[in-house]
Formats: C-alpha cells, structure tokens, sequence
C-alpha cells in the first residue's frame, strides 16, 4: 500500500483527494492536515466520509507526512514549494495541486502569482502532471506541478491541431472557457456567495489571468517548442457548483482545411482512458463527467477555415484531484486507472 499525505484537507480538492484515495485499491491515507481544524475527526466535518476514513486532521508540521510516499499539498500557491525540500531529502514524492511547479519560468511566476520562487532547482526538475502529453516524463519524476482546471481541458482541446505543424493559425487560438464556483474553493468570498453567482454569468480576469502564461507555455511545447504560438484565453463564472465548460477556436490553413477533424481527434486520444471523442454533432455537458476524470470532448467545423472545439471536464476531478491521483498511479507505477473509474453523477 502507497502511504499518502495530503495537506490542505479541508479545502474542495482536498476533500476530493478524500474522496478518491479512500476508495483507491493500492494507496493508504496516513495524515491529512488543516492548520484551522487540527484535531478534529475528518469524519465531523465531512460525514460522506464517515466509516472511510477515520483519521483526525493535524497541523502540516506533522512528522508523519515525512514517513509517507507521496504528500498531496491541496493548498494555496507558494505552500509546496516551502515544504519540498525537506519532503525530497526525505526520500517522498510531492504532487502539488497549485501553481508552484506549473511555470518554468521563475520570472513569470513571480509576476503571476506575486511572490519569489522558493526552490528554482527543484522547479527545474518538476514534472508538469498532465498524463496524456507527458506521461513518461511523470512516471519517473519525483515532484510533479498539476496543471490548473482551465489548462488541463484547453491543452486536450487544442493538442491534436497542434502536434501536426501547419494545420492551424496557431498564433491567433482563443479559448473561452466557463466554470463553476468551486473552482475558486471553499475560503469565503463575496464573488463566490450564493446571491451573487446564481442567477448571473460573467467574465472575469479579462485583463489577464494566471491561467493564460500556463496555457501558452504548455500549446507552445505540444506545438513542438514553436514560440509564436499564442492563445487568448477568457475565463467564466457560471452558476453551478461543478464542471468546466471551453469552447475553444482555431483559423484552419489550407492543409487544415483537407483535414478530416473528427478522425484527427478519435485518432488522437484512441486508448486514452480518460478521454472521450464524442460523435461528430455532439455538444458535452458538464453533467456527463460530473465527479469523474473523463473529459469530453467534440470538435465542430462551423465555417470552412474554422474548427471549433467543445471540451466538458469536472473541475475537481480531471481538473484537480483525479488527475493528481493519475499522476501518482504512473509515478508508483500503478494502473493508470486505478481508483479512477467512476461513473459520472447524475442529475
Ligand atoms: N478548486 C479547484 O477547482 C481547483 C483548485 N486548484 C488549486 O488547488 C489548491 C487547493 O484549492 P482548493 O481546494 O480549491 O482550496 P481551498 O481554499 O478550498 O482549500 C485550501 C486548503 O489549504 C489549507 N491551507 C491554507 N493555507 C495553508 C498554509 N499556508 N499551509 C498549509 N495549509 C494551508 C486550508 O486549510 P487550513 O487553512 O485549515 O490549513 C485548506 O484545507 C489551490 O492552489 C488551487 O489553486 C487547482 C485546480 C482546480
Ligand atoms: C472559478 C474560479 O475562480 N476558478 C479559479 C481557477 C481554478 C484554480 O484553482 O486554479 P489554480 O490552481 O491555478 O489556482 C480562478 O479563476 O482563480
């Protein structure tokens, strides 16, 4: 059994992170922490859990995250990179679901996310957790960066038109993508209030958003390292509490316009578990992958030189959690799937 910690268990992916590994066949929770909530049972805040885990929270100091695999830090950005040398030296693998290994560019963190890096060499040996582009790479490394909710569906939506040079206008990609509210997590905060998000739709971050450094740096390395790729990427709130829904656009070139899309996509993700080409016509909806690590996707030609891509992928699960429990079953060399396979939710 994987002994797994996880730091920030309170929080929406930390809670999902529970979710998942306590029903994994191959890993084990040993020490779950909340720094506001030490020494409370898990089971008394979350009661889903009740008779699946029955460890109390701790304050992230605890020496028992030293004796572990792998630790989760399901916390705010600049927490992992803290806490990771001295989880290395001791010999356990860290998957940090914030930004702290996302960009390789130690400048554009700091720009983005307004603090220093902490460890610029163990940022230069992370590995960026998203198994379908990276997947050798992940098996082997002992730090991996999961790729923030937004990025994860617009790289699978656009990698297929990227991996073959020339078929689109790759410096002109848009993606407007929609989420709903626990994508923020679970802190209070007015934008996030039931009397403000229902019943309202809404652009945010148009100016700029972290996520839109993220995306760009990993489209120019699926493009093959090709630095005028660029994609404007404009971020949503919907009212829902799940899911991301991107709709993403691409200008065809000639050689893309010969192009049988559907087939350049089913060809693209044949075997991948975790991603599902729906028949051509088809518009996803959050609700089919609600609670799972599928992503749907759709691609769509609405004018001769436009493909247009519908992505639907669950926030929490593909877009955090799940994919951070994928990432660690490569790196123990684990089924992919294992603890993975749920069916979706429904209503
Ligand atoms: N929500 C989402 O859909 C996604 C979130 N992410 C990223 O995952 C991370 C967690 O997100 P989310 O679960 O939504 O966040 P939440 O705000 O819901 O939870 C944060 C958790 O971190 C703990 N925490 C906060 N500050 C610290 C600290 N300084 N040291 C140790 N623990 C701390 C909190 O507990 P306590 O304060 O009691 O210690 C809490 O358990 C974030 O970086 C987020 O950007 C990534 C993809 C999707
Ligand atoms: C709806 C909503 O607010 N979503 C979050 C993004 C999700 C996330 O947590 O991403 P990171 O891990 O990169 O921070 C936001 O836009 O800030």
């Amino acid at each position: 059994m994987i002994k797994v910690g996880i730091v920030g268990g309170t929080g929406y992916t930390g809670v999902e992170l529970l979710r998942i590994l306590s029903q994994h066949p191959h890993a084990r929770i040993t020490a779950i922490t909340s720094r506001k909530e030490a020494g409370l049972p898990v089971a008394d805040m979350f009661p889903s859990l009740r008779g699946r885990v029955d460890l109390a929270f701790t304050t992230p100091d605890e020496a028992k995250l030293h004796e572990c695999d792998v630790v989760f830090f399901a916390t705010p950005h600049g927490v992992a990179m803290a806490q990771a040398r001295e989880l290395l030296a001791a010999g356990v693998k860290i998957i940090d679901l914030a930004a702290d290994f996302r960009l390789k560019d130690t400048a554009e963190f700091e720009k983005w996310y307004g603090m220093p890096h902490a460890c610029p060499d163990i940022l230069a040996e992370a590995v960026y957790g998203l198994p379908e582009l990276n997947r050798e790479a992940i098996r082997k490394a002992r730090v991996i960066g999961n790729p923030g909710c937004y990025p994860t569906s617009v790289q699978l939506g656009f990698a297929p038109l990227l991996r073959t040079p020339g078929l689109v206008d790759a410096g002109h990609l848009i993606a407007n993508c929609a989420s709903g509210v626990s994508g923020a997590g679970r802190k209070a905060e007015v934008h996030t209030l039931l009397a403000e998000a229902s019943d309202n739709f809404k652009a945010y971050g148009v100016k700029g958003h972290r996520h839109g450094p993220e995306i760009n740096q990993q489209l120019r390395a699926i493009a093959g390292g090709d630095g005028s790729v660029h994609c404007v990427f404009v971020p949503h709130l919907i009212p829902a509490i799940r899911g991301i829904h991107s709709t993403l656009y691409a200008r065809l070139t000639p050689q893309g316009q010969q192009t049988d899309l559907q087939k350049l996509y089913e060809d693209a993700y044949r075997g991948e578990p975790f991603v599902d080409v729906m028949p051509a016509g088809s518009a996803p909806e959050t609700r089919s992958v609600r609670a799972s690590n599928v992503v749907r996707i759709a691609v769509h030609r609405p004018a001769a030189d436009l493909a247009m891509v519908l992505v639907v992928e669950d926030n929490l699960t593909k877009g955090a959690s799940g994919q951070a429990v994928q990432c660690m079953n490569l790196m123990f060399g684990l089924e992919e799937t294992a603890g993975l396979n749920f069916v979706p939710v429904l209503p």
